[in-house]
């Protein structure tokens, strides 16, 4: 069997997308992780569905880089967006669903604008903040972002006795640069490595800023991949709507693969 496919990036946040409207994909964690794997597939932090779905102009089914159905990925939904755009879907404005509901976005020729889900209840634990974008985000504030030990720390929280038993988390790593500003590095579950960029966890990140330090919208936030901005609606403290995650989605190539070859 072969699999067409093609590979974009979102602040270098890379994803295999597959055109599977005629749902042919056959879904297994192995081929997945296979596929997704650096040295032995095509490469990927993530791979991603794209299907019809009745009422919206398609449906994002996503996968991590381990091969498991994960919770929302913005930086993917970004690219489905493009992707989406690019199979002809749609001209700019696009509605349609994922795991955790409904998104609107707007495809601009630099941009995408992501409308994420609306976020209330964010934790509090001295220099920490917890809070679900879609997926779950632990925000943790450090002095010096080069020096922070993204892997091995994020790993020990990632697998802890506080996240660990409820599956995890994604664990951001957040120096502010300026009144304006973050600088944020993820150590994302799935993966189970620091990945260039994160979606959901730079909008975490921004929304913690702005509960936390009152940073207000749009922040602009760093990743080792590029530059995001999230801008928000703060409707009480730690509820927020309209949050929308702005920045760069790019087709990288395409090409086919042999299952025939596994
Ligand atoms: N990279 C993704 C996050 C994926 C979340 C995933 N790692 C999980 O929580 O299982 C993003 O841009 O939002």
């Amino acid at each position: 069997m072969k699999i067409s496919f093609s590979k974009y990036q979102g602040t270098g946040n890379d994803f295999i997308m597959i055109d599977d409207r005629a749902e042919q994909f056959p879904v297994d964690k192995n081929l997945i992780a296979f596929l997704c794997h650096r040295r032995f597939g095509i490469g990927a932090d993530g791979l991603i569905l794209l299907r019809n779905a009745e009422n919206y102009d398609f449906r994002m089914v996503y996968f991590n880089a381990d091969g498991g159905e994960g919770s929302m990925c913005g930086n993917g939904g970004r690219c489905t967006v493009r992707f989406a755009q690019d199979l002809g879907l749609f001209e700019e404005n696009t509605t349609f669903i994922a795991v955790d509901g409904e998104h609107k976005a707007v495809a601009c020729e630099d941009e995408i604008f992501l409308n994420m889900i609306d976020v209330s209840g964010i934790q509090h634990d001295g220099n920490d903040d917890f809070m679900n974008t879609g997926s779950p985000h632990l925000v943790t504030y450090v002095e010096d972002i080069e020096a922070a030990e993204v892997f091995n720390e994020g790993k020990k929280i990632r697998y802890g006795d506080v996240y660990g038993p409820l599956g995890g988390t994604n664990v951001n790593f957040v120096e502010v640069l300026n009144e304006d500003s973050l600088y944020v590095r993820t150590y994302e579950r799935g993966v189970e490595d620091e990945t260039y960029s994160c979606g959901t966890g730079v909008t975490a990140c921004a929304l913690s800023a702005h509960d936390r330090l009152q940073m207000e919208s749009p922040i602009n936030v760093k990743t080792r991949g590029g530059n995001l901005r999230v801008s928000f609606v703060a409707q009480a403290p730690g509820k927020f709507d309209n949050i929308y995650l702005i920045g760069p989605a790019i087709k990288v190539f395409e090409g086919v693969f042999k299952v025939d070859d596994l």
